[in-house]
């Protein structure tokens, strides 16, 4: 294991670069850099505050061993980030994806601590992942992946320090091995250290929709500026996992008529709106949305392009950059995805029109509802799915409210408005420590 507190890759003059090369991707942390650059120069800070807010507070490596089931050894690498632990206790997924790398998850973790402060809970910002595609390997080889990931993160984790919770290619599954892997080695249970368990094992009601629900309540918000009510909206979600398929499942339940959708394979489009119901056992039949009747095959690309009201990239980062957010024809891009829009992505989408609504507030649900789960873990009492529902809408609101009053008040995109929050909100947290002068 070795763990770092002065990573060499961060700092302002790398926060500050906001120009990419035409046509080369901008990778999730230039994207991240690029954004708190844009929040520091609203904000007025100094240098030095500018370089602690790019720079992660703590950074573990770890190698991943895996005897396969055939006996094979194979190696991955295994991240876990605390960006910022001013506020609370780092919070944040752990990712299973063949592209995780240190960056990646240098900027997720990042992303990470400005959510949390935007929807103000006590929580820094952490993130974690495994250089592994989930989809080539077994259940019991996914556990041992897990467990000895877990292990050697053990000393950096705990209710108290970092709490990991689901993000791509993991599930409620991969949280119940990390909870017992934590659990047996410090003798007792443990439910804190994780969220987003199942609910036998003190999971949450609601935390599997949260992310998608609170999608639906900034889409809804959204929406409602412009006069507009969901039942109005056309929408195309990329993206069929957790965020994407349940968010498409609320929306067509609320009346919006959801016309794409796509995964890694493919995507599927009907213009009279899909059967989503329909769709999600077509999934749990062929684990893709590709080959569903009734609809024709688009591509992930047309899919940005749609004519819709409402697009929904609920998938993976930078897909949203030079080359395809001039193809948007979307009114609103609401982010179900971390960093889906690159900066040159957004200024695109700004100079077009497009209002997005960003990540670190469009797709706040989840953490706001493995808050509650982590409080509730904390005190041994469980509430009712009618009061998390209940207590994640009030949430959404008023952080909704929040960012788009200041938009408006100093007219600033929804993106730079909600940084600047979250960012002031860290930012005070340090000064009231004494931890920056
Ligand atoms: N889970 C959560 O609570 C939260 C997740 N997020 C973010 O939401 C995004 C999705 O996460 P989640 O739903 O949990 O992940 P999942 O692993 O559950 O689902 C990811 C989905 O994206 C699809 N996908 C992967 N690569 C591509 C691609 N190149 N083009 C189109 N689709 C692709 C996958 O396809 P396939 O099924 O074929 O593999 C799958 O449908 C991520 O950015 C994550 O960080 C943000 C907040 C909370
Ligand atoms: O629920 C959580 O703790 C974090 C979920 C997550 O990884 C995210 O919001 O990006």
């Amino acid at each position: 294991m070795t763990t770092t507190s002065t990573p060499p890759t961060s700092g302002p003059t790398q926060a500050g670069s906001t120009a990419e090369p035409p046509h080369q991707k901008a990778s999730a942390l230039a994207t991240a850099h690029s954004q708190l650059a844009n929040a520091v120069e609203i904000l007025g800070y100094d240098p030095g505050l500018h370089e602690m807010l790019a720079t992660p507070r703590r950074e573990v490596n770890v190698s991943v061993p895996l005897r396969r089931d055939s006996g094979e050894i194979v190696l991955f690498r295994g991240y876990r980030v605390q960006h910022n632990v001013s506020r609370g206790p780092g919070k944040g997924g752990l990712r299973y994806h063949p592209s995780v790398d240190i960056d990646e998850v240098r900027a997720l973790a990042m992303w990470m601590t400005w959510k949390c402060a935007v929807v103000d809970l006590p929580y820094g910002g952490a993130k974690g992942g495994v250089s592994i595609d989930p989809r080539q390997y077994t259940q019991a080889e996914l556990e041992r992946v897990t467990r000895r990931y877990t292990s050697e993160i053990m000393p950096v984790i705990g209710p108290e320090r970092d709490i990991m919770a689901p993000d791509m290619g993991t599930n409620e599954q991969t949280m119940a091995w990390v909870m017992d892997t934590y659990s047996v080695n410090q003798g007792y249970t443990i439910p804190g250290v994780v969220t987003g368990k199942p609910i036998p094992v003190g999971g949450s009601l609601g935390r599997t929709t949260a992310t998608s629900q609170g999608v639906v309540h900034t889409t809804k918000a959204a929406l409602a500026e412009a006069g507009l009510e969901l039942s109005d909206a056309s929408v195309a979600v990329q993206g069929f996992g957790k965020v994407g398929s349940h968010a498409a499942a609320i929306l067509a339940g609320q009346g919006a008529r959801v016309v794409a959708v796509s995964d890694q394979y493919g995507g599927i489009h009907d213009e009279d709106g899909l059967d989503v119901a329909a769709l999600f056992r077509h999934v749990a039949e062929t684990g893709t949305v590709v080959g569903f009747e009734d609809a024709e095959p688009i591509d992930n690309h047309a899919l940005l392009a749609l004519p819709v009201d409402v697009l929904i990239p609920a998938a993976v980062e930078g897909v949203l950059d030079d080359e395809t957010a001039h193809t948007v024809k979307a009114r609103w891009v609401v982010e179900g995805a971390n960093g889906p829009t690159t900066a040159a992505g957004d200024r695109i989408l700004a100079k077009n029109g497009v209002t997005v609504v960003p990540d670190i507030l469009a797709n706040a649900g989840g953490v706001v509802v493995s808050y509650f789960e982590w409080v509730q873990a904390n005190q041994a009492y469980w509430w009712t799915e009618q009061e998390i529902g209940e207590k994640l809408e009030h949430r959404m609101h008023v952080a909704y409210q929040g960012v788009s009053s200041l938009a408006r008040r100093e007219e600033l995109s929804l993106r730079d408005a909600a940084l600047v929050i979250g960012i002031q909100r860290t930012a005070e947290a340090h000064q009231i420590r004494g931890l920056y002068p």
